[in-house]
């Protein structure tokens, strides 16, 4: 019998497969909490990557909940109906109509499609907002707004934004223990009942302490936080991320992407990484291989 050397892509395949073996059976049976931002989202393409990378970790054994935004597709929804939008320190402000439209596109259409796009990808999920089954009781937000040209803060009434003051995890360890991959809209309701908007990094972030996930990751359009030069900071420490937005590095939308990795951190989150949702298979690429991608803020550095 003659022997047949496979060729040297096919070892390489082999190769992948084995550097992944520890990675596999570390975090067997963990949560990893994702969130899928609306600028990642991107193309068909992506978004079929994306849902074949958590079909994938279910596959292997972890519990993969999905956190997603939506925040360019609710822009261009206000826009086709003529309602004007402000952001203040990456917050939308939201009026009562914004409120409703922002839910509708949320939790009515992005939640459903990413759903249909894991279904697709041979995996079983099922699409709720924080309003179902209690998952995230919020509070309305008051954000200070540092005035560059006064110099002073004031305070900015940002109306039905909400934060979550209490995540009631059953509804996804039911959804988990039942090999289904829960995806989540950031929306909330108040102990009076009013719905609230909540920034999908902060809503993923809550999720992600209320599970006490090994990983949380944030997927959005950028490489992850970049210094004043334009360049990848791979590495971030809480101190470095108080220090990065008092000197003006980190502004608008990462606000509350960075705020969120060190709230998860401190609260109990091994890590939490800022990855680029355009990179085709990026979570897995971070999770499998040796090259850490984008940003990881931990309280001990990679
Ligand atoms: N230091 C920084 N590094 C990287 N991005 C930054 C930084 N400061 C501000 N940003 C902005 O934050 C944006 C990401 O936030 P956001 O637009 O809210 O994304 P997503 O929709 O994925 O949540 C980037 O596209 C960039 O414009
Ligand atoms: C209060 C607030 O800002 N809510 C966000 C919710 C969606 C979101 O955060 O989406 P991305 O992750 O795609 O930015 C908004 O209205 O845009």
């Amino acid at each position: 019998m003659t022997y047949h050397r496979p060729d040297s892509a096919l070892l390489a395949k082999a190769e992948t497969l084995t550097e992944a073996l520890p990675y596999l059976q570390r975090y067997a049976g963990k949560t990893f909490v994702v969130k899928y931002g609306g600028h990642a989202m991107g193309d068909p393409e992506l978004q079929r990557d994306f849902a074949e990378d958590v079909v994938l970790l279910k596959q292997v054994g972890i519990n993969p909940v999905v956190v997603h935004g939506g925040g360019p597709q609710i822009g261009s929804m206000l826009k086709r109906l003529g309602v004007e939008s402000q952001f203040v320190n990456g917050l939308r402000v939201t009026d009562a109509e914004t409120a409703k439209i922002a839910e509708m596109v949320l939790a009515g259409s992005i939640n459903k499609d990413i759903v249909g796009w894991i279904g697709q990808a041979g995996g079983r999920a099922v699409g709720i907002s924080g309003k179902d089954a209690g998952l995230v009781l919020a509070e309305k937000v008051g954000v200070r707004d540092p005035d560059p040209l006064q110099g002073i803060e004031r305070h900015v009434d940002l109306g039905f934004v909400g934060e979550p003051v209490a995540v009631d995890r059953r509804i996804l360890d039911t959804l988990s223990a039942a090999d289904i991959i829960p995806v989540v809209a950031p929306v909330g309701i108040g102990a009076d009942g009013q719905t609230y908007n909540i920034n999908a990094d902060t809503m993923a972030g809550a999720i992600a302490s209320a599970m006490g996930a090994s990983r949380f990751f944030l997927l959005t359009d950028v490489a992850g936080v970049l210094d004043k030069q334009g360049d990848l900071m791979s590495d971030l420490s809480p101190a470095d991320v108080l220090r990065l937005q008092r000197d003006g590095t980190i502004t608008g939308g990462m606000i509350p992407k960075v705020q969120t990795c060190v709230a998860a951190v401190q609260s109990g989150v091994d890590a939490a990484v800022i990855l680029d949702g355009r990179i085709p298979h990026a979570m897995l690429l971070e999770i499998f291989t040796r090259q850490g991608a984008g940003t990881l803020v931990s309280a001990r550095g990679r």
